[in-house]
């Protein structure tokens, strides 16, 4: 069966008083359901809203601090699941809560923990519907939005496609809500720089990121393989007809798909340090797909242990991709000092192999 994650932001759950809207809830369970029954697609829910609803039911404004937002996503969240059981109940289906965080997304063990308990959920025909712990993530281990989990979550269940709701249907050639004469772009095949300079943040009150970060979500899903649509929540029946293809909202199409161990590479891990490269190592890693040998390392920068992910850079200080490295920093500055003694060493002295190597087609670092 194909898998689809659904993202829903907060204003396409909220009335105009922050409250939980119930009619817009059923909307989107509805739709859920109804993918669920049909046996073709099995869907997972990205859904915010737990401050907002958090924030509205202690009465407290937007003017507020980080433990109190914290604390209002605490009490929002337990009242967003609730409902969402409820909802779902009603159509004979149970809900199951992942609340996550960067941190369990880059660690390699969590990951596969996280997508084992995905799949067993879904085998189950039970409705994963996920959120940001927002409760523990600070600046350093948060997505911080939930369009950038969405493609994380698509990413852990090696999704298909990947829809994101919004309270506007498409990505346009300027924020609407400021340029009348902005157009909706209808398709996009490649996220250029000049794409993503046309999306800008969130106007609402409610919302986080606005377009800025559904189209970074759409370029790490799209570069995994994952078809991407960003429509409006209020079009009837949306979901059925984004994945009948018809023409509504903003789709970007996928680039070549990777596996899934090279897409959590690529986009799940943090850096640790730096490898420099020459080029002729460049060139192999780039056009053979070759593992990186000690005789092409040019340089180290960081300090990381063996297994950390590094990323690999050229003599010009250009990205050529991520890695999972064989030895400490310190062993490889070793290895390197004994390499220009004129020591030899054999392909034992493979700092990154292949399998464990991302090639990142960036267009400039
Ligand atoms: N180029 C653009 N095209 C469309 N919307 C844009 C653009 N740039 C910024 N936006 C803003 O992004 C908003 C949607 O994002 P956001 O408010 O974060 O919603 P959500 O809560 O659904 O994530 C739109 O309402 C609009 O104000
Ligand atoms: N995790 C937060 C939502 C963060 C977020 O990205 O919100 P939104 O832009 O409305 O999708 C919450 O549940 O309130």
């Amino acid at each position: 069966m194909n898998r689809v994650v659904i993202k829903i932001g907060t204003s396409s759950l909220t009335d105009q008083k922050g409250q939980l809207s119930e009619v817009k809830m059923k909307k989107i369970v509805h739709q859920v359901a109804k993918l669920q029954r049909s046996e073709v697609w099995q869907p997972v829910l990205v859904s915010s809203g737990a401050i907002a609803i958090g924030l509205e039911s202690l009465g407290w404004s937007r003017q507020i601090t980080v433990s109190e937002k914290q604390a209002a996503a605490a009490v929002g969240q337990g009242l967003l699941i609730e409902k969402y059981r409820q909802l779902f109940a009603k159509q004979g289906l149970q809900v199951a809560q992942l609340l996550l965080t960067r941190a369990d997304i880059e660690d390699r063990k969590r990951f596969i923990h996280i997508r084992n308990t995905m799949e067993t959920l879904i085998r189950h025909r039970i409705v994963p519907i996920v959120n940001e712990n927002d409760t523990v993530a600070v600046e350093e281990i948060e997505f911080g939005d939930n369009d950038s989990l969405g493609s994380f979550v698509a990413l852990v269940t090696e999704a298909q496609r990947f829809i994101l709701l919004t309270d506007i249907d498409g990505l346009y050639t300027a924020n609407p809500h400021r340029v009348a004469e902005a157009k909706r772009i209808d398709k996009i095949y490649e996220i250029t720089k000049e794409i993503e300079s046309l999306a800008a943040g969130s106007e609402s009150m409610v919302g986080t990121g606005g377009m800025r970060t559904k189209v970074s979500a759409a370029k790490i899903a799209t570069h995994s393989g994952i078809d991407v649509v960003i429509a409006s929540f209020e079009e009837p029946n949306v979901v059925e007809k984004v994945l009948r293809n018809e023409p509504i909202g903003t789709r970007f199409y996928p680039q070549q798909r990777m596996s899934s161990k090279k897409s959590w590479l690529a986009y799940s891990t943090r850096s640790e340090g730096k490898l420099i490269i020459d080029q002729g190592a460049a060139q192999a890693l780039t056009s053979r797909g070759s593992s990186l040998l000690l005789a092409g390392v040019k340089g180290v920068k960081g300090n990381f242990a063996v297994g950390a992910v590094v990323d690999i850079i050229s003599e010009y200080d250009q990205l050529i991709g991520k890695g999972m490295v064989n030895f400490s920093d310190r062993d490889l500055v070793h290895l390197l000092e004994r390499q220009s003694l004129g020591e030899r060493f054999n392909n034992y002295h493979e700092c990154i192999h292949r399998d464990q190597l991302v090639v990142l087609q960036e267009e400039e670092k």
